[in-house]
């Protein structure tokens, strides 16, 4: 028989979170096949698992297709300081009840009693109470720490702790999902997934969208035309793939530029020398450093031909530029 949600539970349900896609939600062929085969694998029960470099767009996706999945949405993200406790919740205090008898006027008898309160966490909530639970670079967690997660995710039981909460295995409830994002090239703050947990997911890496999606997504986060915005991801994407960087350009990049450029009513233009700077901010600290690690004027080099080729007068007539030919 189903419980009640607990006081702690119904608090945190009511705090889920209630996605709505703004109208700066871009869905398009790619994200539309990418969401299909997800929900596939959601439905029949099994957990995915978005990887990718930081500002490829995996959180949004996890977050869209939670949202697709129409339950309360609980959101957690990895941290190097997480324990099981983290994740299931624990023994937070304790409560003390006194009862006071006064059954006799002149004599008064007091009874004490002290419990410890058990406070559930997000996994717990979303175990029992069938809700998603998208877990953002859960990696961030030692894996000590995900463990539980292999019963949840195999067994679909949860096992808990002799403690408070009175039970010491608790069944998923059926709707229970679970979509996982992580970042496979930061290497700061993280943990080696285990095998077992990584086993237990579906895994759809993703690297980059495709030039439409990013033009688009770019376009409904900023504002800008989309001849410019298309300008800035051709920029952002042949940066990407020259892989003359430390730190991959993504989306996010382009993103921040055309927002940027946007705002502060710039031409995306290589005589705009404003414009200029704006990508020299966003990009030059992303590029391979010279030799002792300082910044290399050839880099800055590059990105000013990168910045020309895809904004100059040349690219002004034609909307797909073929590739600046930087690449190492
Ligand atoms: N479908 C979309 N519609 C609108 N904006 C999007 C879409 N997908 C991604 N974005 C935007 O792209 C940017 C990067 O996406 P997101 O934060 O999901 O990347 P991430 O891979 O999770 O990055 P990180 O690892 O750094 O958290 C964000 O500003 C996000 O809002």
């Amino acid at each position: 028989m189903a419980h009640p949600p607990t006081s702690t539970a119904q608090a945190a349900l009511d705090n889920a979170l209630r996605l709505q896609p703004g109208p700066e939600h871009v869905r398009t062929a790619e994200l539309d096949a990418i969401h299909g085969r997800a929900l596939a694998y959601l439905n029949v029960g099994y957990p995915v698992h978005f990887r990718g470099p930081a500002g490829s767009g995996k959180t949004k996706l996890a977050l869209s297709l939670a949202q697709e999945l129409a339950r309360p949405v609980l959101l957690l993200v990895g941290d190097d300081t997480f324990d099981t406790r983290s994740l299931i919740g624990g023994d937070t205090g304790t409560r003390t009840r006194r009862v006071v008898d006064r059954y006799i006027t002149s004599v008064m008898k007091m009874e004490s009693e002290t419990a410890p309160v058990w406070l559930d966490r997000a996994l717990t909530i979303a175990c029992t109470e069938g809700c998603t639970l998208v877990y953002d670079e859960f990696n961030r967690a030692p894996a000590s720490a995900n463990n539980v997660l292999l019963t949840v995710l195999e067994e679909r039981i949860l096992v808990l702790p002799k403690s408070g909460r009175g039970e010491t295995a608790v069944r998923v409830h059926p709707e229970f999902r679970a979509i996982f994002t992580s970042n496979p090239e930061d290497h700061a703050g993280t943990h080696a997934a285990q095998d077992a947990l990584i086993d237990r997911m579906v895994t759809i890496d993703v690297e980059s969208f495709d030039r439409d999606t990013e033009i688009a997504i770019t376009v409904a986060r900023s504002g800008l035309a989309e001849v410019d915005a298309a300008r800035i991801v051709d920029m952002v994407r042949d940066f990407r793939r020259s892989r003359e960087w430390v730190q991959r350009p993504t989306l996010r990049a382009s993103i921040m530029i055309a927002r940027m450029a946007q705002r502060l009513e710039l031409r995306v233009a290589a005589d705009e020398p404003r414009f200029v700077q704006l990508c020299l901010d966003l990009l030059a600290s992303r590029a391979k450093p010279g030799p002792n690690g300082v910044p290399d004027p050839r880099q800055r080099q590059m990105l000013a031909r990168l910045i020309e080729h895809f904004c100059g007068a040349e690219a002004a007539t034609s909307l797909r530029p073929a590739r600046a030919g930087i690449a190492a």
